[in-house]
């Protein structure tokens, strides 16, 4: 079945993540995630206790996939620095394992923090070239919104770099942060030519949420099961406000 795809100037794709800490629970919560029929889902391996273990990580990453229809897959370890769980593997063993997904094809997309040393990053590519696995440049700020200049750069840096999809994630600590991220992703938007993924979080975020499409945003994230970020709101509450945006506006 073909999958669906990240692409830039379309209504956004909304996004489930899979939290869970062990197999089964992967898999309860994929189960439940389905029947709400996202576009996309993210598994957040960071969150799996035998994250260490390559081959079962490659094993379950392909019957995720086996399973989610037309929804690409995204594969992602968060690392502790940008607010993911604490893991037992390195920088460098993270992209290893990113590269066996590659190798395994056993996921569409996997997301890599720009942060990573380039070599590292390039051999990456060449594994996710070869399998036609594309990959997402990330940078995550837990703590507050750079500035917009800074924004829209790591935004570019991701497409410097040669990747497929550029993402950023902050946290406002203001609602005119909000409008910072949202003013960045209006001019990245304008500059590249890759499909962008932004997103304010928490409380006052949660608008970005919801209306970053209209700024160029290509996916959103929501809860199908249980959330991996603050501000991420029900699938079924954004679905309802996504497609109230896309009547009056189009696409
Ligand atoms: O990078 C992101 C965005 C996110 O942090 C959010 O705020 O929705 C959620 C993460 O699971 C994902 O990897």
């Amino acid at each position: 079945m073909a999958k669906k795809q990240i692409e830039p100037g379309t209504k956004p794709l909304i996004c489930t993540p899979l939290v869970g800490t062990t197999k089964e629970l992967i898999f309860e919560q994929l189960q439940q995630v389905l029947s709400k029929r996202p576009d996309v889902i993210e598994w957040r391996a960071d969150f799996f206790q035998d994250i260490a273990n390559t081959d079962a990580v490659v094993a379950i990453a392909k019957q995720i996939q086996a399973l989610c229809g037309d929804a690409p897959l995204i594969f992602t370890i968060r690392s502790q620095f940008e607010g993911g769980q604490p893991i037992a593997l390195s920088d460098a063993e993270v992209i290893e394992l990113d590269a066996a997904i590659c190798k395994a094809a056993a996921a569409e997309y996997v997301d890599c923090e720009l942060r990573n040393d380039l070599q590292r990053i390039n051999k990456l590519r060449q594994a996710a070239s070869q399998s036609g696995t594309k990959i997402i440049g990330s940078f995550h700020n837990f703590h507050q919104t750079p500035s917009r200049a800074d924004i829209v750069n790591k935004l570019a840096e991701a497409a410097e770099k040669q990747l497929d999809v550029a993402k950023v994630a902050v946290m406002p600590q203001t609602l005119e942060d909000v409008l910072t991220l949202l003013s960045a992703t209006l001019e990245a938007k304008s500059r590249l030519s890759i499909p962008l993924i932004t997103m304010s979080m928490g409380k006052y975020g949660m608008v970005s949420r919801m209306i970053g499409g209209v700024f160029g945003t290509s996916l959103t994230f929501a809860v199908g099961a249980q959330a991996s970020a603050p501000g991420q709101v029900p699938i079924e509450e954004l679905r309802t406000v996504l497609q109230t945006v896309e009547n009056t506006m189009g696409n």
